[in-house]
């Protein structure tokens, strides 16, 4: 296949993955928007993590609400548990790659914050260990999957969301992970601000 041919699959599969996605997808992110509000309005704090390509979903997504989506707004609070790289090594380092965000939930997470788990797998063992330390602290989790959920489908609570996108393409699960994670930020303004457009 030729690089033209290459690319138009890319952008068809993407485009048929989202739209797939639509019917199963719309009532957990609508439920997450609001369970974010929720919290938010409580004064609860949305704390985001995942690996690679998830990791900078998880900045994305506090850069949006930290700043700002569409619509002008106060700053939300999210924090994204991916960036301090000293903090990273520090407990990667002590302890282990899998405490770097459990470590994070457990030192800034408070009872009705929402922990956003970001794992195209299900299976990050970091994540995995994240969501232990949130239920911990009777904190929420939006889980934001693909494939069949993996170990995290099995361990999220009944008032946790799953929001498990129907794809066995790492590309494409995350392309609609940011299509979610849009949604998420424009839900959100929509409950706080009654933004319509
Ligand atoms: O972006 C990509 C692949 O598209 C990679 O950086 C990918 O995020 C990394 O391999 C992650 O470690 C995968 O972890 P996960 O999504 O299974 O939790
Ligand atoms: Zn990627």
């Amino acid at each position: 296949m030729d690089l033209i041919s290459r690319i138009g699959q890319h952008f068809e599969d993407s485009a048929r993955t989202k739209l797939d996605a639509l019917e199963l997808l719309a009532a957990p992110i609508a439920g997450a928007v609001e369970t974010m509000v929720g919290s938010l309005v409580n004064n609860g704090r949305i704390l985001a993590c995942g690996n690679g390509g998830s990791a900078g979903d998880a900045q994305h997504f506090a850069a949006e609400l930290v700043g700002r989506f569409e619509a002008e707004r106060q700053g939300l609070a999210a924090i994204a548990l991916t960036t301090d790289t000293s903090i990273i090594t520090a407990v990667g380092n002590d302890y282990s790659f899998e405490q770097v965000f459990a470590r994070q939930v457990r030192a800034l997470g408070q009872p009705g914050d929402v922990l956003l788990a970001i794992s195209t797998s299900g299976n990050s063992g970091n994540v995995i260990a994240a969501i232990h330390a949130a239920h911990e602290h009777d904190m929420r989790v939006v889980a934001l999957t693909g494939r069949d959920g993996g170990r995290i489908g099995e361990l999220l609570r009944d008032d946790d969301i799953h929001i498990c996108v129907p794809s066995e393409r790492t590309a494409r699960i995350q392309e609609t992970h940011l299509l979610a994670i849009h949604c998420l930020c424009d839900g959100i303004d929509c409950l706080l601000l009654g933004v319509e457009e």
